[in-house]
């Protein structure tokens, strides 16, 4: 699992680690880490033209003393300050007295070092960072955008908020982030995401409480934990059977594909109600159809409502009224009412992409794009419900009152060929399945979106793919996560 702190649960670790080492020894760490894995992206140090972005705190320190390691290694390395007379003074003398040139930044633009450079090292702004950038800082991070070189940030992305993972105008856009004691939120959320390249986390000894944390992304193996796996004694009510409420005589395609990605999430059956009961049986035989409403249809253990309805709420209140857990989608987000879904005593989850949540907010659809953190925790707030909110940096939020157990949870595996229609109601299905195999909600909206983004990856291999593709690759990265 990944985890990430925010900006004050680091500080308060890196001050009880402090007071424990001598002065500067945390920075040494952090330094060695940078400049070994500035190394392995050089691969030949000697030689090599390295260009420092130096702000005025200690993220530019870092980067000052990692510069210090490679110029004693025989790389060129110019230091670019931003405010000489702030720059970090014993890490200036460090690299100086191995040998590196120091300038300032406004040398730039006359001598265009770093378009030149074979590695752009960003130590403009770290944890400290306030707003967006200053504008010769951003012509720095302009410069880098533009170089042939690779640029490796330190710590975070010079311009992005490490706390939420919103932009403030100019960042910079880094090939790796090399992040020291713990990832922060803003390298696991986009649009922040999307500027810190491959990540490296350096252990510098902090010891960060495991109940602090902002933010956690499952991986293989804490996926592998939560699939569920039919003992000996199931049959299929015992697996969960999960109820589909999806489709339209308009749009009956996004029932077939709901209950595509049901049939594949480990519930032992997959119950259908709604118009297209044809189309979904002609394509998917074993599903159960039944004619009349949600409440007649039998015992599930999950149902999953939304995809494809339109307008027709007619099923809502029973589904919403079940005692189990209720997965909400597509239109159905529209359709139910807040004050019914808070009133709920199951669990509810919704899956909004961007726009979904917008409308349900009240915002505009940028706000929600710039600020996916806390979108997702509104909602949930709103809905006393699990949000998973769709993009490609996936988000969960748990409902309030969940407890500090509970972080927001970051999807890792995400994948811009997801962006294709009908991907959303293969998401839900795959969900609800998880759901009524009884997996918690947060738990199963996680495993979902993993599951989701890995078949995607999976299905496109380079190539577009459909929304069956993305079903019907599900089994075979379930095998692969299984080991
Ligand atoms: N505190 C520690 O124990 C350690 C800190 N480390 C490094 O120290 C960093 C934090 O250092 P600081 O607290 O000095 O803060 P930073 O270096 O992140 O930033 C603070 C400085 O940047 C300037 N600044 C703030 N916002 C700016 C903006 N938008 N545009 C341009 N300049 C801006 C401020 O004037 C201030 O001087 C971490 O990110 C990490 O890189 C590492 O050395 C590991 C140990
Ligand atoms: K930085």
């Amino acid at each position: 699992m990944r985890t990430a702190y925010d900006v004050e649960t680091v500080r308060t670790a890196e001050r009880a680690l402090m007071a424990r080492l001598p002065e500067g020894a945390l920075m040494q760490r952090a330094a060695a880490g940078l400049a070994a894995a500035c190394a392995d992206l050089l691969g030949k140090v000697y030689g090599s033209r390295i260009a420092l972005l130096v702000g005025s705190g200690d993220n530019g320190g870092d980067a000052l003393y990692a510069g210090a390691r490679l110029a004693r290694r025989g790389a060129g390395v110019t230091a670019l300050l931003l405010s000489p007379d702030r720059a970090h003074a014993s890490g200036l003398a460090a690299l100086r007295s191995a040998g590196g040139t120091v300038l300032g930044a406004e040398a730039d633009a006359s001598t265009g070092i770093v378009g030149r450079a074979d590695l752009v090292v960003d130590g403009i702004v770290g944890i400290g960072g306030k707003g967006g950038l200053r504008p010769r800082a951003a012509q720095l991070a302009t410069a880098a955008a533009a170089s042939d070189g690779l640029t490796v940030a330190v710590d975070l992305p010079s311009g992005v908020d490490a706390d939420t993972g919103t932009v403030h105008g100019e960042a910079v856009r880094a090939d790796a982030t090399v992040t020291f004691g713990a990832y922060k939120p803003g390298l696991l959320v986009d649009p922040a995401r999307a500027h810190a390249g491959a990540l490296r986390l350096i252990d510098i000894g902090l010891e960060l409480p495991p109940g602090r944390a902002e933010l956690t992304a499952l991986q293989h193996d804490d996926v592998a934990a939560l699939l569920p796996e039919p003992a000996g004694e199931s049959d299929k009510y015992r697996r969960g059977v999960v109820g589909v409420v999806a489709g339209s005589a308009r749009y009956p395609g996004a029932a077939v594909l709901a209950v595509a990605g049901a049939l594949r999430g480990g519930a032992g059956a997959v119950r259908y109600v709604g118009p297209a009961a044809q189309a979904v049986l002609s394509r998917f035989p074993e599903t159960l159809v039944s004619a009349g409403p949600p409440a007649g249809a039998g015992r599930v253990q999950a149902w999953v409502i939304g995809p494809g309805l339109g307008d027709d709420a007619s099923g809502l209140a029973d589904v919403l009224s079940a005692d189990v857990p209720v997965l909400i989608d597509a239109d159905g987000l529209r359709l139910a009412d807040a004050k019914t879904v808070r009133a709920r005593t199951a669990p509810t989850v919704m899956t909004p992409h961007a726009g979904e949540a917008a409308a349900l907010l009240g915002v505009e659809r940028g706000r929600v794009e710039a600020e996916r953190l806390a979108s997702v925790r509104e909602l949930a707030e709103r809905y006393a419900a699990t949000v998973l909110l769709k993009g490609s940096t996936t988000l969960i939020a748990p409902p309030p009152g969940d407890g500090d157990s509970s972080p927001t949870r970051v999807n890792p595996t995400g994948t811009p060929w997801l962006a294709t229609a009908g991907s959303g109601d293969v998401l839900s299905g795959l969900t609800g399945s998880l759901l009524a195999a009884g997996l918690a909600p947060a738990d199963a909206a996680a495993t979902g979106a993993y599951l989701h983004g890995l078949a995607a990856r999976h299905a496109a291999d380079g190539a577009p793919v459909s929304a069956q593709d993305v079903a019907a690759a599900i089994p075979a990265v379930w095998r692969d996560v299984r080991g």
